[in-house]
C-alpha cells in the first residue's frame, strides 16, 4: 500500500502554475497498478483516494500507520466503486460481491479490507474515496440498480448523460462523503454543463471506461481563470471548492465523482454561465 500526499492550492497559486506543476497538484494517475494498492491523502477536506486492481490473487489495506490513527478507517469512511470486472471486497471478514458499477459504502471502524478479482482476464478495478466521519454506520453494498439515476443534457449539445447517486442521503447515508457515476449518452462529449462551483464541497472525479488512446480536456480553476487538464483513462482530478469542474472527451467516457465538505446538499452549486469563462 502506498500514500502520496497532495497539499493542495489556492486559486492565486494557480495563474502561476505551467503545466507540470498543475498536473503535480490536481491530478493523480497510476491508481490501478496490477496488484497494488494505491492511495493519495490530499489535504483538500482531507479526501483520500485510491485504486487497486487485484489480478491472480488478492489484495488489503487498513493500516493507519501514514495518517495517524491505527487503522486507516478509525476516523474515516469510504466508498469503494467497481470500475471493472466483478470482484469481491471482504471488511473484517464480511464479503461483498461487486459487480461492475457497484459501490460499497464502509463505515467508520473497520480494521482490514481484502479485495480480489474473480477473474484475472477481466480484473476488478476498485476505486476508493474517504473522508473523515464523526459517526459509525453499518457497511453495506449498493448496487447499480439501486443507485438513483438522474437523466440530464440534451443530445443536440453533445451533453447528455446519466448521473446515478449512490452514496447519497437518500440511497446510502453516510456521515459526509457523496458519491456517483455519470455515464455519458453515446456520441455526447460534454460532463457538467453548464459548469458550477460548490463553495462548500470539494469534489474528485475519476474517468474511466476510455480507450487508451483518448482524452479528456477537463477544465479547472475560478471561472474567471481556467486551466485544463488533459486526462487519461482511470485517472483522477481534484477539484477544490473553489474550482469548475467540466471536461469533454474525444470518445466515450464515464467518471465517477465523490464529494465532502460542510454538506451533503447536491444542490447546493452555483451555476456559472458559460459567458462568464475565461
Ligand atoms: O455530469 C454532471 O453534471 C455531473 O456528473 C456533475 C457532478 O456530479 C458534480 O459536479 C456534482 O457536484
Ligand atoms: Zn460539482
Amino acid at each position: 500500500m502506498t500514500m502520496k500526499v497532495l497539499y493542495g492550492a489556492n486559486p492565486d497559486d494557480i495563474k502561476a502554475f505551467d503545466t507540470q506543476r498543475l498536473r503535480r497538484e490536481f491530478l493523480v494517475s497510476n491508481l490501478f497498478m496490477p496488484d497494488a494498492v494505491s492511495f493519495t491523502y490530499t489535504h483538500v477536506d482531507r479526501l483520500i483516494l485510491g485504486g487497486a486492481m487485484p489480478m491472480t490473487g488478492s489484495v488489503s489495506f487498513g493500516s493507519g500507520a501514514d495518517i495517524g490513527t491505527p487503522f486507516l478507517l478509525s476516523a474515516r469512511e469510504m466508498g469503494i466503486a467497481n470500475l471493472g470486472g466483478t470482484g469481491t471486497a471482504t471488511v473484517d471478514g464480511k464479503s461483498f460481491v461487486l459487480e461492475n458499477r457497484d459501490v460499497l459504502y464502509v463505515g467508520r471502524g473497520a480494521q482490514e479490507v481484502v479485495v480480489a478479482s474473480h477473474a484475472a482476464d477481466k480484473p476488478a478495478r476498485f476505486y476508493m474515496n474517504s473522508v473523515p466521519a464523526g459517526a459509525d454506520l453499518p457497511h453495506r453494498l449498493v448496487k447499480k440498480a439501486e443507485a438513483k439515476a438522474i437523466e440530464l443534457g440534451d443530445a443536440k449539445r453533445s451533453n447528455r448523460r446519466r448521473l446515478a447517486m449512490y452514496i447519497h442521503p437518500e440511497v446510502m447515508p453516510s456521515c459526509l462523503l457523496l458519491m456517483g457515476i455519470t455515464d455519458l449518452a453515446e456520441g455526447s462529449a460534454w460532463n457538467t454543463m453548464p459548469p458550477h462551483v460548490h463553495e462548500r464541497r470539494m469534489e474528485a472525479y475519476c474517468y474511466f471506461d476510455m480507450a487508451p488512446e483518448d482524452r479528456i480536456v477537463h477544465l479547472m480553476g475560478q471561472p474567471e481563470e481556467t486551466r485544463h487538464l488533459i486526462v487519461a483513462d482511470g485517472d483522477a482530478v481534484l477539484s477544490p471548492a473553489w474550482s469548475i469542474h467540466m471536461g469533454a472527451g474525444t470518445g466515450p467516457y464515464a467518471f465517477v465523482w465523490g464529494m465532502t465538505g460542510e454538506n451533503q446538499e447536491y444542490n447546493d452549486v452555483t451555476p456559472v454561465a458559460l459567458a462568464e469563462l475565461k
